[in-house]
């Protein structure tokens, strides 16, 4: 087995992935993610881009193909101490917002740093300095029926944030948000990543999404087809091309 290059927090070699009814969703996907990059997954639906992120993450065990994060192999790792992975390094943001109904903002933004041994205290002043930053520190009190989708998503990107994880995986994080918020939130992320020096790999379809990368990577029918890389967004062009080739 051949190690990955020392430099890629995250290496993936001839990945496959076929779901249990029978549904192709990998064909010899490989890619690697240097420490600090904010990585685009592009493609169109179905794609295979929420996969792709799921094997990179250690959400569903890798049969074919192999997965790396920092020179450790995650494929042959048990479902236990991929769970700790995840825990303990990895942050996720699902394209809706899945929060505990039973806590409030706050504490819902808290929770991983606590379950990362994080004291109630610190942890609670942590989440309310991210809740501040995606401008809802004043909904901080409020229980997940309280507030808008759009409002509980930004919860979420906080929770996923507050922790500093090593990897940050971003699937569609913008999907309920409107077109207007949308490049706010987004903006948020990549300079709370780039700050932190958080390795961010965000699936989307949407190329002004995938233009706040450093790289794309793009899908399509699970395999890579192009690595485009797009020019920077300027204020007069509000948006970059990103166009797929076979
Ligand atoms: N849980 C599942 N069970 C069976 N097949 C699945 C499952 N999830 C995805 N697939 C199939 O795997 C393929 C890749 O899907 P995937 O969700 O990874 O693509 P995607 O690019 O993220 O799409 P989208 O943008 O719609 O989320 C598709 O053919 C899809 O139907």
């Amino acid at each position: 087995m051949e190690a990955p290059p020392d430099n890629d927090v995250l290496w993936a070699r001839s990945l496959h992935f076929t779901y249990d009814d029978g549904s192709p969703a990998l064909g010899g996907v490989s890619l690697g993610v240097r420490e600090g990059e904010i990585v685009a997954v592009s493609g169109p639906r179905g794609s295979g881009k929420t996969t792709l992120l799921r094997c990179l993450s250690g959400l569903l065990p890798v049969r074919r193909g192999e997965v790396w994060f920092n020179s450790t192999p995650v494929h042959t790792m048990g479902a236990l101490t991929r769970e700790r992975l995840r825990r303990d390094r990895f942050g996720w943001i699902d394209p809706a917002p899945l929060l505990v109904p039973e806590l409030n903002a706050w504490e819902n933004t808290a929770l991983p740093l606590m379950l990362r041994g994080t004291s109630r205290r610190r942890a609670k002043n942590a989440a309310l300095e991210w809740l501040e930053r995606l401008d809802v520190g004043e909904l901080s009190r409020r229980h997940p029926r309280e507030l808008r989708q759009a409002e509980r998503q930004r919860v979420a990107i906080a929770r996923a944030l507050a922790p500093a994880p090593t990897v940050l995986f971003a699937d569609e994080p913008t999907a309920p948000l409107h077109r207007a918020d949308r490049a706010q939130v987004l903006r948020t992320l990549t300079t709370a990543a780039r700050t932190h020096g958080i390795t961010v790999v965000l699936a989307t379809h949407d190329a002004e999404t995938a233009a706040l990368a450093d790289r794309t990577v793009a899908l399509l029918d699970g395999r890579r087809v192009t690595t485009v890389h797009l020019p920077p967004v300027t204020e007069s062009e509000g948006r970059a091309a990103c166009s797929l080739s076979v």
